[in-house]
């Protein structure tokens, strides 16, 4: 059976590995028609850009993740690096500031229509109601999410990230076209680990999910490529 999500994969895999040659080996056995490729804080400060760039050359779409925040200035100017990186999607914190995002919106504008996918992070989707009260928000995740999606839409972005459990109240508040990245997916029977705020494949595409950022549950397997293909099966029949 063919995906149904082959042209616009839904999965992007999160490679944290501390072993550069362990992440080239899970990705070898990877179709860039099936799934897109994250690299986030651990490989990215291993590796560097010169990892992103052989991922890109592979013709893998890549999601730097490097949750940028910072002053406007210093977003705007790593948000053109990652530009330059040829990379599909970037994302920085929206929690620094309606400013910054636009700082960082205005950067991508010279790169026209190969500039990456711009999102914002709102609520991390290890967080719970309780971590948020530790940190001063005294919201519920939702609301603080909601909140936070929308200074990224207003500020012009193209999407944020938040758990699944977020995605209906997102999708109905700011329409069908504000893409929602989520991880903290979790197959049914696989560990949370340190994710807190989680869902399935199946719930999260039906809550409304764009993209779901799946990393231990796939790259941990003994057959990864097998789990992957799994997952697709499971979305292409719920969609
Ligand atoms: O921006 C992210 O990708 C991200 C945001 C968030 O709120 N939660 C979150 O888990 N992530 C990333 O998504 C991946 C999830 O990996 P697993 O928990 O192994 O599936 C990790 O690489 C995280 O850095």
């Amino acid at each position: 059976m063919q995906d149904s999500n082959i042209h616009d994969p839904k999965i992007l895999i999160a490679l944290d590995f501390a072993d550069r040659q362990e992440a080239l080996a899970l990705v070898a056995r990877l179709d860039p028609a099936s799934c897109r490729l994250k690299v986030g804080k651990e490989m990215f400060t291993l590796f560097g850009p010169e990892f992103v760039r052989s991922l890109v050359d592979a013709g893998f779409d890549v999601f730097l993740d490097l949750k940028f925040h910072d002053i406007p200035n210093t977003v705007a100017k790593a948000v053109a690096a990652a530009a330059e990186l040829g990379v599909w999607m970037v994302n920085v914190h929206a929690s620094g500031g309606p400013r910054m995002m636009q700082a960082a919106k205005a950067a991508l504008q010279p790169y026209g229509d190969k500039a990456p996918l711009l999102i914002a992070v709102t609520v991390l989707t290890s967080m719970t109601g309780e971590e948020l009260h530790q940190v001063g928000v005294l919201r519920s995740p939702a609301e603080q999410v909601l909140t936070l999606a929308r200074l990224t839409r207003d500020a012009g972005l193209d999407g944020v990230v938040c758990s699944a459990q977020e995605a209906s109240l997102l999708k109905a508040e700011l329409g069908p076209d504000f893409k929602l990245v989520t991880p903290g997916i979790r197959p049914a029977g696989s560990e949370a680990g340190d994710q807190r705020r989680i869902m399935t494949p199946e719930q999260a595409l039906a809550a409304g999910s764009d993209y779901l950022v799946i990393g231990r549950p796939i790259t941990q397997a003994d057959d990864p490529a097998a789990v992957l293909a799994q997952i697709n099966r499971g979305l292409a029949a719920a969609g």
